[in-house]
């Protein structure tokens, strides 16, 4: 947990930041009233999916859900709320899913320039996938 507040002079975090080399950052507003084509993004973001790189999230307001399939393929949803910082690996398949209150604001993190590209499921033959996997397997054995 971070403070929202003053989370950008908070040693921990700038140096979380520094050691896994976030270089980019950006803020987005999720709600009906501040996100230009909020239907299409809502339903896009609750597609079953995996990214080629990590999604970074830090929830400067609000709350909602993210979904992950654990290794046997089941859901587990985390509620996402302000103070929180959230890394998901590259090729783990996710969904996001605002709650009744219709409201995020969400710092997105990213190693150098940002990729947001959602590749939805069946997405098992991406080579992020296959080392998602492998990862997965040894951390299993
Ligand atoms: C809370 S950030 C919005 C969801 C998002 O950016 C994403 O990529 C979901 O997978
Ligand atoms: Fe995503
Ligand atoms: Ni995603």
């Amino acid at each position: 947990m971070f403070n929202p507040k003053d989370v950008d002079e908070n040693k921990e975090f700038i140096e979380l930041k520094r050691s896994r080399g976030y270089t980019y950052e950006d803020s987005v507003e999720i709600s009906p009233e501040k996100l230009p084509g909020y239907h299409d993004k809502i339903k896009m973001f609750f597609a079953e999916h995996i990214h080629t790189d990590e999604e970074i999230r830090f929830i400067e307001a609000g709350s909602g859900y993210f979904d992950v399939r654990d290794l046997d393929d089941k859901w587990i949803r985390i509620l996402v709320e302000a103070g929180d910082l959230l890394v998901l690996p590259a090729g783990i398949y996710h969904r996001f899913t605002c709650d009744k209150n219709d409201y995020i604001k969400a710092r997105r993190l990213f190693i150098g320039e940002p990729v947001w590209t959602p590749y939805n499921r069946p997405a098992d033959d991406m080579e992020e996938r296959k080392k998602y996997i492998d990862r997965m397997k040894c951390q299993k054995a």
